[in-house]
């Protein structure tokens, strides 16, 4: 049987460059601070050399892509709001008055709106339409989509990825819109994770204790009824996943595909993250966690995953807004290696005070410094991957 597109693309995916991750931890120890205090902008400086193979990338053309999908689930009362406001905010998206377009154009990035299966016919110039279906079907009472469909929804992601970087784009963030998909996010924590639905269920957009616990049962039974196969990932999307995560999945394994750093939003990104580590543990190390949600599970998401998150601003809103703030940090890492003067070009004194001795302690201390760093990095990225 010949590959799909998304498979091509799977395999095409290479580990970081550990010659670029070293060259980078050179040049960081080089530069006028002691080893290693700029903390993560370092670690993330490091990683943008292993992805790119260049010191200082220009990661100026950059893009939130948001997906939006509605879902069949919030039949079943899941959600604090009605699924018609899926549609609504996919047109606030497009006329620039939602959070991640304030967002957007603080960090200088575009918001790239796609329809990839909401239930409503939309239409606008700058929407892109891509919808495989109307909606996820109800994942309570069958599966959320066949996996013909969630294949699809993969290749949508990885397509749209390759085309944006033919038109220059080299940094991109995860969004999404899609009332209920909290829902499906914690299912696929509950099968991915090994995890109970109690501990990875949350709120979503604001539920009370009751609908809560309801929640967690309507999780229950979706994983009872079409037991995804947990060795599997792309039977989980299909089974108890989402449109618009599929398509986010895609964006992800496009990213890496492409050698471009990939922002991770909150909950519902996340989940689409920990799928396309499971397909394709490489791409975990193109990932950059921006920011913990408060939403119940996201911890363990991220955990699973084996990354870390930047930014810890209690927001639990989803559509990219997150991963769009980590955005100026990470071009911060690029300017800290371009702009900061080194030691020898400062004329400041490195390392501990005094005579040859000291000099060779120093010597010592920093070769170790660069190359057990850059070393732990590349082990630590290469886990990520092996964990996920
Ligand atoms: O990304 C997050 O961490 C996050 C946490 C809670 C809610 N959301 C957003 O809220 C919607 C899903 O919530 P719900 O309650 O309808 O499942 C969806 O549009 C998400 O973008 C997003
Ligand atoms: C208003 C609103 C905006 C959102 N953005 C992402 N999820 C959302 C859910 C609601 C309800």
């Amino acid at each position: 049987m010949s590959k799909s597109n998304w498979q091509e693309a799977v395999s095409a995916i290479s580990p970081l460059d550990e010659a670029w991750v070293v060259r980078a931890s050179e040049r960081l120890d080089s530069l006028t601070k002691p080893p290693g205090s700029l903390g993560r902008l370092e670690e993330t400086a490091r990683q943008l050399a292993g992805i790119t193979g260049e010191l200082t990338p220009d990661l100026s053309r950059k893009a939130v892509i948001v997906m939006a999908g509605d879902h069949g689930v919030c039949e079943e009362g899941v959600s604090a709001f009605p699924a018609e406001v899926t549609p609504q905010m996919v047109l606030n998206f497009l006329n620039g008055g939602a959070a991640v377009n304030v967002l957007a154009r603080q960090a200088g990035a575009d918001v790239v709106c796609v329809d990839i299966g909401v239930n409503a016919e939309l239409s606008h110039p700058e929407l892109v339409s891509r919808k495989v279906r109307k909606g996820t079907a109800n994942m309570a009472a069958g599966p959320a989509m066949s996996r013909e469909e969630a294949e699809a929804a993969i290749s949508v992601g990885i397509d749209l990825v390759g085309e944006l970087v033919e038109r220059g784009y080299r940094m991109f963030a995860t969004g999404e819109m899609g009332i209920g998909n909290t829902t499906a996010s914690s299912a696929i924590l509950t099968v991915l994770g090994d995890t109970d639905p109690a501990a990875a269920t949350g709120r979503g957009t604001g539920i009370d204790d009751e609908r809560l616990k309801h929640k967690q049962q309507v999780i229950s039974r979706a994983v009872a009824l079409n037991r995804p196969d947990a060795t599997d990932p792309v039977d989980v999307l299909a089974k108890v996943g989402g449109l618009e995560i599929a398509g986010l999945v895609g964006v992800i394994l496009g990213a890496a595909r492409h050698r471009c750093p990939v922002v991770i939003d909150g909950f519902i990104s996340s989940a689409a993250a920990l799928l396309a580590a499971r397909i394709a543990p490489l791409s975990a190390s193109y990932m950059i966690a921006s920011h913990l949600s408060q939403e119940q599970g996201h911890a363990r998401l991220l955990e699973r995953i084996g990354l870390s998150p930047m930014l810890r601003m209690d927001m639990r809103l989803g559509e990219g807004t997150g991963a769009v703030l980590a955005f100026p940090l990470i071009e911060a890492s690029v300017r800290i290696m371009k702009e900061m003067a080194t030691f020898a070009d400062a004329g400041v004194s490195q390392g501990p005070a005094g005579g040859a001795e000291a000099d060779a302690v120093r010597d010592a201390n920093l070769s170790e410094t660069s190359a057990q760093q850059a070393s732990e990095q590349a082990s630590l990225l290469a886990q990520a991957g092996h964990r996920a």
